[in-house]
């Protein structure tokens, strides 16, 4: 269970400020980076943690994981103050920044494995059983006796998510982990996360993979510039916007242009794009099929990506 109460996160930065006789001068700068941040993350759940680049993501996560201590408000983690680095709470959780490598260069995946296991303090009949377990997920195949040094960005990648289960946390904090995979890892990774999500663990993904997020969040908190703008359920979400159903008709003759003033029109002239209320669907085609000559027309919810935009989008106008 992950509790987080008007988190407030702020850096202290030295910039360059100009050259006296040629040495460079610096003054300090104050980065606000989370404002009253509130929120909570259930046992047996999975939380994607949306924003742009710099909003605050992985600043949170750190103070998850209590590498960083709160400038003002409460984190409790699995019932434990992060920054206190108690030794039952770091056995409590997992935590894997998509850009760092935990894993012995040298050695092959297993050793370094096993030397995490070691770190943990497991013994060996634990660590063989987890990782049967996490090989049924993964499908590891030769990559487990490989160098590290010789896997891929993907396959070092699932190297490091087993590094950060073998210990079979808790409360997992995942930065940006879909960062290099291809397809068959997502979907490992998919696999894993929601292997992890049915034996209770707390799961926190900070991701911009939106269609990960959608495919396995029971919970989205939005962040931008440090502020929560929205935290719920995917379709809490939708139900907040308008527009949130697309149209999408294919005409049997291009056109050049729309007489529709609220549709877009594909480069070719094929295809008109209308983004819609759940209410107003019937209407809308009632419209294109007088209009146009519709060859065939498909009707489906709005990406979640095109509903973040509008969001993050409306907080800076409203701003
Ligand atoms: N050590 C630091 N010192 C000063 N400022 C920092 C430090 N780390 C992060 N920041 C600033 O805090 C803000 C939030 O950064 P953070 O890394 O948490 O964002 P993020 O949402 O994880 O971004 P991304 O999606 O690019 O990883 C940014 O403005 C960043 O420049």
């Amino acid at each position: 269970m992950i509790d987080v109460q008007s988190l407030t996160m702020t850096y202290r930065r030295r910039i360059q400020c100009g050259q006296r006789w040629g040495i460079p001068r610096y003054r300090w700068e104050m980065v606000h980076a989370l404002h009253e941040v509130s929120f909570q993350c259930l046992p047996g759940t999975v939380t994607a943690y949306l924003g742009h680049n710099g909003a605050g993501k992985s600043t949170t996560i750190k103070a998850l994981c209590g590498i960083l201590r709160p400038t003002s408000g409460q984190v409790c983690v699995n019932g434990f103050v992060p920054s206190r680095r108690e030794h039952d709470f770091l056995q409590s959780i997992g935590v894997m920044f998509g850009q760092r490598n935990q894993l012995m260069w040298e050695l092959p995946l297993m050793d370094s494995l096993d030397v995490i296991r070691v770190q943990y303090g497991l013994n060996k009949g634990e660590f063989l059983d987890t990782l049967a377990e996490l090989d049924s997920l993964f499908r590891f195949g030769e990559i487990l006796h490989t160098p590290v040094r010789n896997l891929s960005l993907g396959q070092r990648m699932l190297g490091n998510l087993a590094a950060t289960l073998l210990h079979r946390p808790r409360v997992l904090l995942l930065d940006e982990p879909t960062i290099g995979l291809d397809v068959e890892s997502k979907a490992s990774l998919r696999r894993v996360i929601s292997a992890f999500r049915q034996k209770s663990c707390t799961i926190l993904l900070a991701t911009h993979d939106l269609q990960e997020a959608e495919m396995l969040a029971d919970q989205i908190l939005i962040l931008d510039h440090g502020r929560l703008l929205f935290g719920g359920s995917i379709a809490e979400f939708r139900r907040l916007h308008r527009n949130s159903v697309v149209i999408q008709a294919r005409l049997e003759t291009p056109v050049s242009e729309l007489d529709m003033a609220d549709a877009e029109l594909s480069q070719d002239g094929r295809i008109i794009t209308i983004h819609t209320d759940p209410e107003r669907v019937a209407t809308r085609v009632a419209e294109l099929l007088r209009m146009y000559r519709i060859r065939d027309l498909k009707i489906g919810e709005t990406p979640l990506e095109t509903l973040l935009r509008e969001e993050l989008k409306a907080f800076v106008s409203a701003d």
